[in-house]
């Protein structure tokens, strides 16, 4: 038998964190809508989206909640889409101009905390919905589930994008149905009813519904590294956001309205509720829920694998992987991501999540000086040697950047309303969460301001 062309070793990505030369560019931006698509309209998206009920939204004011938090977040994450084609290598590598190559290891470790939660999280759900289909235990579900998400991973940047066509265009369909079922009949009387205002689960709801946006930043790039450099940035910017803000919200809306309408039944068994509110379409949803998880839990352990790949290269010098290493790299990922999810409780769900909140506040600085260096202070233009270099331009260590960050990080603590920590003025705010603007805000005016000889030597070399 002859192999497929989609089985001959071409389709099984060589590259790691190492740059895209012209010759291997290809694709074309409107590719990163299903990506980001699929990406976004996740079984997590769903249970991120049923915390804007839970925390006391109505059922109607969730969806401003969740429209104008997707588009704050999703609009600052998706700048960094043009990096891609701009610079042709990984999202994480990107930090080393800003932070220097040994000193962009701090946001590389909290990017693979990002990582890992997400993957693990992910598993949890996945297994969920694969053990229903399978009949098989969630915990068995959840080791099936990382062998397909791992060899998703291996296969690589092609098979992603190819591959995300599907999950996008299914859960589309499924989510936008289940809306339907939802909203009519006496369940959408129900909602309909639901329509009260309170601010503080409001402006909350606004922030973790930014954060998911936000904490896809180290993500970003990574998908769109192989596009040609003369890609268009518009388009690039473009289809990221649309993507990404279209998908969170279908995932999200389902998820606000299934948990107000569930109630108990819903916190628990998210995947078995709303499978059973499809009837007997109930598997078309499962393979929904399991595809589109799969596209979003390929991404965490595609990006992990980068992620580690990049703090080891920075000792070990070696930026081009054998086959076999890549492989080990990203099994070593999902053995990680897997162990933590077969560790997990219900109840872990929702410590992790809440984790995961915590280290926004940690990446949204990060991205904040990733994008003032990349369009305000740098003009889009890097020494790409540079960033592999521990003697190149970049230098090894830029308090600059650290500064910047650091204050970002600082800035918030007052405003931070976390389970793990709350901080006096949201306390005062009744919990209203502001503190991740204050972040962006903060390290991207610092970062600009204490930046300006490098910005004059930038404007005189280009003149
Ligand atoms: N918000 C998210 C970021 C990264 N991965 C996810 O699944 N979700």
């Amino acid at each position: 038998m002859t192999a497929t062309p989609e089985l001959q070793p071409k389709f099984v990505e060589k590259r790691t964190i190492d740059y895209i030369p012209p010759s291997e560019r290809h694709g074309r931006p409107i590719s990163l809508l299903f990506v980001w698509f699929a990406a976004n309209s996740s079984i997590t998206a769903l249970v991120t989206g049923a915390l804007m009920t839970i925390l006391g939204n109505s059922a109607l004011w969730s969806i401003p909640a969740i429209l104008l938090g997707n588009i704050l977040g999703g609009y600052i994450t998706a700048l960094h889409s043009a990096q891609g084609p701009q610079l042709g290598v990984p999202q994480m590598i990107q930090s080393r101009a800003q932070f220097g190559f040994y000193g962009a290891i701090l946001p590389l470790v909290l990017a693979l905390f990002i990582y890992i939660g997400f993957y693990a999280t992910g598993l949890v759900l996945g297994g969920q919905a694969l053990g229903l289909l399978f009949h098989v235990s969630p915990q068995i579900g959840a080791i099936l589930f990382a062998v397909f998400c791992a060899l998703s991973a291996i296969v690589g940047y092609r098979w992603i994008h190819r591959f995300s066509h599907l999950p996008a265009f299914l859960s589309a369909i499924v989510f936008v149905w289940l809306i339907v079922v939802m909203v009519t009949g006496d369940m959408g009387e129900s909602i309909t009813a639901s329509n009260g205002f309170a601010m503080a689960p409001f402006v909350l709801g606004v922030s973790l519904s930014a954060s998911w946006q936000l904490t896809f930043g180290p993500y970003i790039a990574d998908y769109s590294r192989y596009l040609p450099e003369t890609t268009s940035q518009n388009a690039t910017v473009g289809w990221t956001f649309l993507g990404s803000v279209l998908g969170a919200s279908l995932a999200m809306t389902v998820g606000a309205f299934a948990a107000f309408l569930g109630g108990d039944a819903f916190s628990g068994s998210e995947v078995g509720y709303i499978t059973d509110l499809a009837g007997k379409f109930g598997v078309i949803v499962l393979l929904a829920v399991i595809l589109g998880k799969l596209a979003g839990n390929t991404l965490s352990a595609y990006g992990g694998f980068m992620s580690i790949t990049t703090i080891v290269s920075a000792f070990t010098k070696q930026n081009h992987l054998k086959s076999y290493t890549r492989m080990l790299f990203i099994l070593g990922v999902t053995a990680v991501a897997l162990a933590i999810a077969l560790a997990a409780s219900e109840n872990f769900l929702t410590v992790f999540q809440n984790f995961l909140l915590f280290l926004l506040y940690f990446m949204t600085p990060w991205s904040a000086v990733n994008l003032v260096d990349f369009y305000l202070v740098r003009n889009k233009k890097y020494d790409i040697k540079g960033l592999f270099d521990p003697n190149g331009i970049y230098g090894k260590f830029n308090w600059i950047a650290y500064i910047a960050y650091l204050a970002g990080v600082i800035v918030q603590i007052p405003f931070m309303n976390s389970a793990i920590y709350v901080g006096p003025i949201a306390y005062l705010l009744n919990g209203a969460e502001i503190a991740w603007i204050l972040g962006v805000v903060v390290s991207a005016v610092l970062y600009y301001l204490m930046t300006g000889n490098l910005r004059r030597r930038v404007k005189a070399a280009a003149a």
